[in-house]
């Protein structure tokens, strides 16, 4: 699998442990970089992969505005052409990908063939890349995911903590909802998909359960912490960024259900598991 130094890289590899009946390869940008793709038909020929999760993605939502190419070959290109080579080698391919391919203008949960129509250049190049890899190999599956965080890597919870414990107050929109997903449950359920066979193709959605905004999501963070923060409800338009974000993106996920028997779990219970974990790191 592809991104082993990212969030959910870091998830799969911290549960490796319990699957003792494969054999993981971890690959960073070294092993193989994604703009290029260099070498991929050479560690397909030496490892034949029964499965091949690629979790490696360019994922600065606010830079991809302005590093247009890179995000798209990581993001939009690669992904083709990985499908290609599993299709070739027989190896499933478990791509992931993001709830920022809807515009938002939804109000209730998007099942996985509602059109898309992504606002941001980040959710274009991830868009770009699921529509590849179907093209590519139609027995392709494709998670999409939304708010992804972990005790590893950067994420909200982890910025949240730090502007928390440095200013007395800070705003956060309240105007923007969606679920968050802790990186862990992810990897566990793709570690399920693949326990079960992966004989389902197509696009899944997997977030945790529920229907928050980033100021929940951030108060609930300065709760849990016990930090004393004041954190103010403010809307999108007082918090320009380059990049703009959905207002609405709940994943509905009755298909992943479903097809595979996976159960996510509340959101606010998968926090406090990954914040317990990060007050020991
Ligand atoms: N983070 C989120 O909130 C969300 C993420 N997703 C999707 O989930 C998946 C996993 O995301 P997450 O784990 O959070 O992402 P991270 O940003 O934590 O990790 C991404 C990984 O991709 C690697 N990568 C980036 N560019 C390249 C490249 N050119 N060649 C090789 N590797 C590269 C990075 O390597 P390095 O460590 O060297 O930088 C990093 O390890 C991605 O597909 C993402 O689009 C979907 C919804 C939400
Ligand atoms: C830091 C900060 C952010 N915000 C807002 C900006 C934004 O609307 C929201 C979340 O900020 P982030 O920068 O973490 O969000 P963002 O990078 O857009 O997160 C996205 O990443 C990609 C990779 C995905 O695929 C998405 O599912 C989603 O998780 O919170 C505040 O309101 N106040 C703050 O102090
Ligand atoms: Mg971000």
């Amino acid at each position: 699998m592809t991104g082993k130094n990212g969030q959910l890289g870091s998830e799969l590899m911290g549960i490796q442990m319990s699957y003792p009946g494969y054999r993981f390869v971890f690959l960073d940008r070294k092993d193989l970089d994604l703009s290029t793709l260099e070498g991929l038909s050479g560690l397909f020929e030496q490892y034949q992969p029964a499965f091949f999760v690629n979790a490696g993605a360019y994922t600065a939502v606010d830079k991809a505005e302005s590093d247009k190419e890179l995000a798209m070959s990581v993001n939009g290109i690669a992904p083709g052409k990985i499908a290609a080579i599993c299709k070739q080698f027989g190896t499933k391919l478990i791509h992931v990908s993001t709830d920022y391919v809807f515009d938002g203008n939804g109000e209730y949960p998007y099942l996985p063939d509602h059109p898309t129509s992504p606002v941001n250049y980040y959710g274009q190049s991830k868009l770009q890349g699921e529509q590849a890899a179907m093209e590519a190999n139609n027995a392709s599956i494709i998670i999409r995911t939304a708010w992804v965080y972990s005790a590893y890597g950067n994420n909200f919870v982890k910025t949240m903590l730090r502007l928390m414990n440095e200013r007395p107050s800070i705003g956060v929109v309240s105007d923007q909802f969606g679920a968050p997903t802790y990186a862990r449950d992810l990897a566990i359920a793709i570690m399920d998909i693949i326990e079960k066979g992966a004989g389902h193709y197509g696009i899944y959605h997997f977030s945790n359960e529920g229907k928050i905004t980033w100021w929940d999501f951030a108060v609930a963070i300065k709760e849990i912490a016990g930090l004393n923060c004041q954190v103010n409800p403010i809307s999108t338009a007082d918090f320009p960024t380059p990049a703009k974000r959905p207002a609405y993106s709940v994943l509905d996920k009755d298909k992943l259900k479903k097809d595979y028997d996976v159960q996510p779990r509340d959101w606010k219970a998968a926090l406090k598991e990954c914040m317990g974990y990060l007050e020991r790191i």
